[in-house]
């Protein structure tokens, strides 16, 4: 099978072959049986042999919340097997069969490994090897509603495809094969704007891998939602793909029509995690009319078998004898001496067993960067829930905290509702930056997909989410702060109305760098709302203007420091009353009038006479690093495959 860089090499540069090309060259009228010796033939051109001996999964089930005690649970049982380049192998079984949990097993997902060899042309099988060789399509879509067919097309083959000018050939005849042709200016759609339909999108998410042109493509249920031409047009595809490409295809699929069942060239039947059969998709029907169950006229094979190996709802004896019986089986015994075959074939070559170290990606780091930079922008730009909705909500609140202090007096018995403006503007603007938390944890599954196929790194990506969070900062606090300041009436200095942007800016930079962590540890939105709000409040309490410093329980004076409310709101104070004047007030309606008082004293007693305004912004900066990194390495440690 080569050594592991070949077959690396050979993963990535046979990749830019040109997929244009329209000969099928698997002969049609092959059975199944002939296909797996035709597909031989095949071996070492592009994909890679995968074998898979004593797979087993077993997990701890809680047998109650209070006694525990726990229990052993064997999900797959010793489920061995082989598939050569150019073949594409079909997973069936029952609901809850396994199947899932085998693939998950074959692409190293299981968080605590599973059991067994796995070799991928003779090496083991981990995440690095996986990143370099394969590509997986999951069972959901993760897509961004707002970029169109065709986008979301490119922006895949900008990460996978090394070579520019592949690119756009490869797109559009993906579009073609795909059916997409018409879609390929329809956007995706979500929430906000219709788009494709389910099927439709089922089908892109195939595009998005296919284009890549891995070694081994691995699909979880890619037909699902397609209606059976879709499907049919769909498998054939794959399999033209897998024939002329060498490509390994495996793929789990519910009960598909006969057309399509007959694509495949081997079949691997679960049931209870157990093995029902493997081998030949063409020879299951003789092997279960051996065991004694023929298939019924009018009936069609893959109905038939999987009725039989249905524990819950057919015969259960039957499907026990069905799942006792495989281990004497002939065709047991001839896959067992196929993967000695290959087991000797490998160790026989000057195998590099050494263990991959890092990720290798199809793109250069500048190159993810202006990609996703790209994308980020134009989903920025046209998702109303990342940027619009966010402008509108901001200047609206501007405007009505500016109306509601509409060009107050600067004397000095309004200092109390000047600093209750400043109060308000720093600690709810940034409450605000909550409303990012619905599309950051749905990006956040996108780009764990994304990052676990090898489209780019983690820190290329959050450097990019960064650099597009800043400017949207920034939009934000030059609209909504310039409409607050003028109209409230603040301290009229040009420097000081910078300084109060530049402030602004920071403490919404940060609140967001926050809530990326806050969305990176917490994927469930009702939690991370509530946390996030409960973070916000504890910030508010000890920011120091309900309550000075000195005066809050020493147990809770540490998190002033760590409050970013702290930082932000004495800039805005010290900036809008340091080295000020504030005239006295006279008496009004029989009430005493307030004497002058310098801004200084005013800051005085808010105890924020020892606060520096550029230390402020520093430790500002500090937070955004801090906040920014921490979610870096969350995402490295935590944001894997691995369930
Ligand atoms: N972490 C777990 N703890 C306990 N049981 C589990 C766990 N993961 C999977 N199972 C069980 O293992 C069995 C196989 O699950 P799996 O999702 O692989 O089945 P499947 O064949 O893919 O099903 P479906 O076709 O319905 O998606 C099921 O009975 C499931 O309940």
């Amino acid at each position: 099978m080569g050594d592991v860089e070949n077959g690396v090499e050979n993963g990535m540069e046979n990749g830019e072959e040109s997929m244009v090309e329209n000969k099928v060259v698997a002969d049609d009228s092959l059975t199944g049986v002939e296909h797996v010796a035709a597909s031989k033939s095949l071996k070492g051109t592009h994909g890679s042999c995968l074998l898979w001996r004593d797979v087993a999964v077993t997990v701890k089930t809680k047998k109650g919340w209070f006694s525990g005690k726990s229990a052993q649970k064997k999900i797959l049982d010793e489920v061995s097997g082989l598939v050569a380049p150019g073949e594409m192998l079909f997973i069936m079984g029952p609901s809850g069969a396994g199947k899932s949990t085998f693939l998950d097993a074959l692409t190293d997902r299981i968080a605590h490994g599973a059991e067994g060899n796995i070799t991928l042309d003779g090496v083991k099988v981990d995440q690095n090897l996986l990143v370099r060789k394969s590509k997986y399509v999951e069972q959901e879509d993760h897509m961004y509603a707002s970029l169109t067919v065709r986008e979301t097309l490119m922006f895949a083959a900008q990460f996978y495809c090394k070579e520019a000018a592949v690119r756009r050939p490869r797109v559009d005849e993906t579009l073609t094969v795909l059916g997409l042709t018409e879609q390929a200016d329809v956007k995706v759609g979500g929430l906000f704007v219709r788009g494709i339909s389910g099927g439709q999108k089922r089908r892109l998410a195939v595009g998005t891998q296919l284009l890549a042109l891995p070694s081994i493509l691995f699909l979880d249920e890619p037909t699902s939602g397609l209606d059976a031409a879709a499907c049919e047009h769909l498998i054939a595809y794959l399999r033209k793909v897998a024939k002329e490409f060498g490509l390994t295809i495996v793929c789990t699929i519910h009960q598909p029509a006969t057309e399509v069942f007959m694509m495949s060239d081997r079949l691997l039947l679960l049931s209870q995690g157990r093995t029902a059969y493997f081998g030949p998709t063409a020879g299951v029907e003789g092997y279960f009319e051996r065991l004694g169950y023929p298939c019924p006229e009018l009936t069609s094979i893959a109905e038939h078998v999987i009725h039989k190996i249905n524990g819950d709802f057919g015969e259960k004896e039957v499907v026990e004898e069905i799942l006792d019986s495989w281990p004497s089986t002939k065709e047991y015994t001839k896959m067992q001496d196929e993967m000695r075959e290959e087991e000797d074939l490998v160790s026989s070559k000057d195998q590099t067993t050494e263990k991959i170290r890092g990720r290798s990606y199809a793109t250069g780091f500048a190159s993810q960067l202006f990609t996703l930079l790209h994308r980020i922008f134009l989903n920025t730009l046209r998702n109303p829930l990342v940027l619009w909705m966010r402008v509108a909500m901001y200047c609206m609140l501007g405007l009505f905290t500016g109306t509601a202090w509409l060009l107050l007096d600067r004397v000095a018995c309004n200092v109390v509702d000047f600093a209750g403006a400043l109060f308000f503007i720093s600690a709810f603007m940034v409450f605000m930056s909550i409303s990012v938390l619905p599309s950051y944890i749905e990006e956040r599954y996108l780009v764990m997909h994304e990052r676990a196929n090898g489209a780019y790194g983690v820190i290329v990506f959050n450097l990019a989410h960064s650099l597009v969070g800043f400017v949207m900062a920034f939009i934000l606090a030059l609209t909504a702060g310039s409409i607050n300041y003028w109209l409230v009436g603040y301290n009229p200095e040009f420097g000081r109305y910078c300084f109060f942007i530049l402030n602004l800016f920071l403490a919404l930079t940060v609140a967001e760098g926050m809530m990326t962590l806050i969305a990176s540890i917490i994927p469930i939105l009702i939690l991370a709302f509530a946390v996030a709000a409960c973070v916000y409040g504890a910030f508010m309490v000890v920011m120091g203007f309900f309550i000075r410093l000195d005066n809050i329980g020493w147990w809770w004076r540490w998190m002033h420091y760590i409050s970013l409310h702290s930082y932000s709101f004495s800039s805005f104070m010290i900036n809008e009353f340091g080295g000020t004047e504030w005239p006295a007030c006279p008496p009004v309606d029989g009430q005493p009038g307030t004497p002058a008082i310098s801004g200084d004293q005013v800051l005085e007693r808010y105890d924020y006479n020892q606060f520096n305004m550029w230390i402020n912004c520093a430790i500002l900066v500090g937070m955004v690093v801090f906040y920014r990194g921490a979610t870096t390495l969350w995402q490295w440690k935590f944001h894997d495959a691995r369930k």
